[in-house]
């Protein structure tokens, strides 16, 4: 540890405030729980790194939202996302990536899930070549989760991790070999409200990040790194400057570790519109520590509407009927295939959302054969891994993947030069299919029980057999709210009926109905529904549409010690 040592040498925390109970450096206050578990993540040292990033990199990730902003004021003036003429250079050039490590050149099946510890053991357990622990769309960021979240994930990483199951008597450790391990922080617009950093919330990323890196990349690059890493997935950028700053972030948390450049690697998500005119410059920005881009596919969808917000003439049809082989989907794969294998990295698939279905052997090779038809479909289009959001999935398309045949994974194999030729008008083309009652009822009734799991703690859930997460939701919520706000004709019905509020409010009463009575009278009560309802609903129907579903719900999740309001 010379480099941190050396860091902390020359950054001395002289003064040492207790607020809730931990030892903090001066300028930063903890207001979550106490605990002498989260204590051993919450060092004076390891919060004092975290002030260090959010200090030198807080007003470029401020300027970055505002120039989201600006964006967005654009597109919602009529403009279109597009290629950026100024930096064509960097498109037309012939700079390639450093080479993926030799520790994660096969990453053909991925597990994700929450930095729940049961579920961590199982995913990396699963026999996937790559866990993927989330602190983003699969976990609902309250403190505790957060907290054990970072306790499970050291303990991961130093293979100490078990977890006893009382009720089924049953006690889970770590196989011998193991999957590796990606971690993804959550996204640059979130804050981080249980910590204070002079005066003001962190940046949610630079937290998770930075407890992890501290903690973990000495044991991680010697157990599971062969020499590199920690690894990470990094969420819902919209453009390179974003990129940029995570690139600054990992040179700085290099030099301070004393490590060398490039050992830290990551895979970016192309998940927002914006961003998939931006991938040559996203890779070219991170291109010491790039290791392949990701089809963020949901939050893509989720992208794509709240993008065109106010573009009534592109309209989606029912959120089921945007799959992957919709123009602009397959445009979008195709073009990020193509991009990643010129740059020499991988190009990784998106999550199907079929999960297995215990009870109903029919309905579950139903949904095996869906999982498999899209992996099928990804690893011919040139993909070199997949994700799987379940343990079961993994020998389906593990099988599926066999069709890369020897070779860790396609990036010299598969060039895709024929996607050069797809176009902005490719990119964006709208979707088709029809609108129908039944996809707002549908949206409703999850965009409710999502929210409802969510203000629980539970970021990632079972819904009518598939997975929901945040990304997920966020497509019922932008859907419902566009339906109203151009109350648009459910056109799949024949019916010519119009979605208007007074419409929305019957939904949402016999939508509360029925998920009452499909939950049981007793959950519904227990549960948040109603909070969940009211959120939701206001979502809907608000004038100007919320950025994001879990920035408007933080708030209700946030709780300080000793007692006290959120500030946010
Ligand atoms: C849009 C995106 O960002 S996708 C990426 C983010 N989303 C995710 O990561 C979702 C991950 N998946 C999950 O959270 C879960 O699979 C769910 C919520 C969809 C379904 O959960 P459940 O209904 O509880 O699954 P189920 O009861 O079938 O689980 C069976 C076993 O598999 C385990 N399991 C299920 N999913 C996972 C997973 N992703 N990772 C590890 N273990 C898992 C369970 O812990 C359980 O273990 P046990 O038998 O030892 O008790
Ligand atoms: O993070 C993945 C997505 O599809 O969104
Ligand atoms: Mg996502």
């Amino acid at each position: 540890m010379v480099g941190f040592e050396t860091f902390l040498e020359t950054n001395p925390s002289n003064e040492r405030k207790t607020s809730v109970g931990y030892d903090v450096p001066l300028g930063v206050d903890i207001r979550g729980r106490y605990d002498g578990e989260f204590a051993k993540i919450l060092t004076k040292d390891a919060l004092l790194f975290v002030a260090s990033l959010q200090r030198e990199f807080r007003n470029h990730v401020k300027y970055a939202m505002e120039c989201r902003k600006e964006a967005k004021m654009r597109y919602n003036n009529g403009a279109l996302p597009g290629f950026d003429p100024a930096t064509k250079y960097i498109r037309d050039g012939d700079w390639i990536c450093q080479s993926p490590p030799p520790a994660v050149a096969d990453r053909r099946v991925e597990i994700t899930g929450p930095v729940e510890r049961k579920m961590i053991i199982n995913a990396l357990n699963s026999g996937a070549k790559v866990f993927m622990a989330d602190f983003e769309d699969a976990l609902s960021p309250t403190w505790e989760n957060l907290m054990h979240g970072q306790v499970n994930l050291k303990d991961a990483v130093n293979g100490s991790i078990s977890f006893h199951d009382k009720a089924r008597n049953r006690v889970y450790k770590l196989n011998e070999s193991t999957a590796k391990l990606f971690v993804r922080p959550r996204g640059w617009h979130l804050p981080e409200a249980h910590i204070f950093i002079d005066g003001e919330p962190a940046t949610a990323c630079l937290v998770d990040f930075g407890l992890y890196f501290f903690h973990n990349w000495s044991a991680f690059r010697r157990t599971q790194g062969q020499g590199f890493g920690p690894f990470f997935y990094l969420p819902k950028m919209e453009h390179s400057r974003e990129a940029r700053i995570w690139n600054n972030v990992f040179e700085v948390a290099e030099k301070m570790a004393g490590i060398q450049k490039g050992s830290i690697r990551a895979t970016v998500l192309v998940e927002t519109l914006p961003a998939v005119f931006q991938m040559d410059e996203i890779l070219y920005e991170l291109r010491d520590h790039s290791v392949g881009l990701n089809c963020g596919r949901w939050d893509y969808i989720f992208s794509y509407v709240k993008t065109f917000q106010s573009h009534p003439d592109r309209l989606l049809p029912d959120r089921v009927l945007v799959g992957m082989t919709q123009h602009f989907m397959r445009s979008y794969s195709d073009s990020l295939i193509r991009t990643c294998h010129r740059r020499g990295v991988h190009a990784m698939g998106g999550m199907a959302a079929q999960i297995p279905i215990r009870d109903d052997p029919k309905a579950n090779e139903a949904a095996l054969e869906l999982v498999r038809k899209d992996k099928l479909r990804e690893v011919k289009a040139g993909h070199d891994g997949t994700w799987a959001a379940h343990p079961g999935l993994i020998p389906t398309i593990l099988d599926v993947f066999t069709n890369m045949g020897e070779k860790p994974n396609q990036i010299q194999s598969m060039k895709r030069d024929d996607a050069a030729s797809l176009t902005e008008d490719d990119l964006l083309q709208i979707p088709r299919g029809t609108r129908t009652m039944d996809g707002l009822r549908l949206n409703t009734r999850v965009g409710i029980q999502y929210v409802a799991a969510w203000l629980t703690g539970t970021g990632s859930v079972p819904l009518y057999n598939l997975m929901e997460d945040a990304a997920t939701a966020e497509i019922s919520r932008v859907q419902n709210w566009q339906w109203l706000k151009y109350e648009v004709e459910l056109n799949g019905d024949g019916l010519g009926v119009r979605v208007t509020r007074e419409l929305f409010g019957r939904v949402v009463d016999e939508e509360m109905g029925r998920i009452e009575r499909e939950v049981g009278k007793e959950k519904f009560e227990r549960g948040m529904y109603k909070e969940a309802c009211k959120i939701f609903t206001r979502q809907c129907t608000a004038t100007t549409l919320d950025d994001f579903l879990t920035l408007d719900a933080y708030n209700n999740i946030v709780v300080y010690h000793p007692a006290g309001v959120s500030r946010l």
